[in-house]
C-alpha cells in the first residue's frame, strides 16, 4: 500500500493539529447552539470522528452517503444519494463535514438539497480543498489544507475504495490508475 504513494503531503501529526484548530474555531462559532453535524460518507468518516471530539458544544451527528467518483479519479458529474439522513434538518443549524472539495459538485448538490429542506443555516467544514479543480463556485466556511492539483488518498480518501485507512494524506502514483 505504501509503495503506491508518490509523496506524503500532510502527516498524521499535521492533520491532528489542524483538526484541533478547526474544532476550536467551530466551538467558538457555535457556542450556545446545538448543531446537526452531517458526515458525508464515505470519505469524511475519519475526519468526522476526530473533529467531533474537538467540538465543545452539544451536537448531534447524522450520516449521508453520496457518490460521484465510483472507481475513477474523475467526477462523473452525477451526484447520487446512496443513504439519506435519518433526521429532519428543518430549523437546524447544519454543519456539513467533508473530507475534500474538488470539483465542488458533491457539495453544491448537498447544500442545495439541505437548503430546500429548510435548514436554518448550512455551513461547510472541509479538511482538504483543491481549488484548481473547481467547476462550480463553492467555498467552505472552514477549511484545513489547500492541496495541489493531484489525486490524493488516505485519511478517509480512496481510490477504488482502497487507501482510506492510511493515517496521512499523500499523492497516489499515476501508475496505479493509468
Ligand atoms: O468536489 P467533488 O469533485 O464533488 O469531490 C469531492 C467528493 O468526492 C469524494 O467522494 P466520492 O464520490 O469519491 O465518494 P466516497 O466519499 O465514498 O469516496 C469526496 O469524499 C467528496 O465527497
Ligand atoms: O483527490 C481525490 N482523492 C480521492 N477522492 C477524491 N474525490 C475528489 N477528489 C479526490
Ligand atoms: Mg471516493
Amino acid at each position: 500500500m505504501l509503495n503506491d504513494i508518490e509523496e506524503v503531503l500532510y502527516s498524521e501529526e499535521q492533520i491532528q493539529a489542524k483538526v484541533k484548530e478547526l474544532g476550536e474555531v467551530i466551538s467558538r462559532d457555535y457556542e450556545g447552539r446545538n448543531p446537526l453535524v452531517i458526515c458525508v460518507l464515505k470519505g469524511a468518516f475519519m475526519f468526522l470522528s476526530d473533529l467531533v471530539k474537538r467540538i465543545e458544544v452539544p451536537l448531534e451527528v447524522d450520516f449521508m452517503a453520496v457518490s460521484s467518483y465510483g472507481n475513477s479519479t474523475k467526477s462523473s458529474g452525477v451526484v447520487k444519494i446512496i443513504k439519506d439522513l435519518d433526521v429532519t434538518v428543518e430549523g437546524r443549524d447544519v454543519l456539513i463535514v467533508e473530507d475534500i472539495i474538488d470539483s465542488g459538485l458533491t457539495l453544491s448538490y448537498l447544500v442545495d438539497v439541505l437548503e430546500r429542506r429548510n435548514a436554518l443555516s448550512v455551513k461547510i467544514v472541509t479538511l482538504f480543498d483543491k481549488p484548481a479543480r473547481r467547476t462550480v463556485g463553492l467555498e467552505a466556511d472552514y477549511k484545513g489544507f489547500v492541496l495541489p492539483d493531484a489525486f490524493v488518498v488516505g485519511y478517509g480518501l480512496d481510490y477504488a475504495e482502497k487507501y482510506r485507512n492510511l493515517p496521512f494524506i499523500g499523492v497516489l502514483k499515476e501508475a496505479v490508475y493509468s
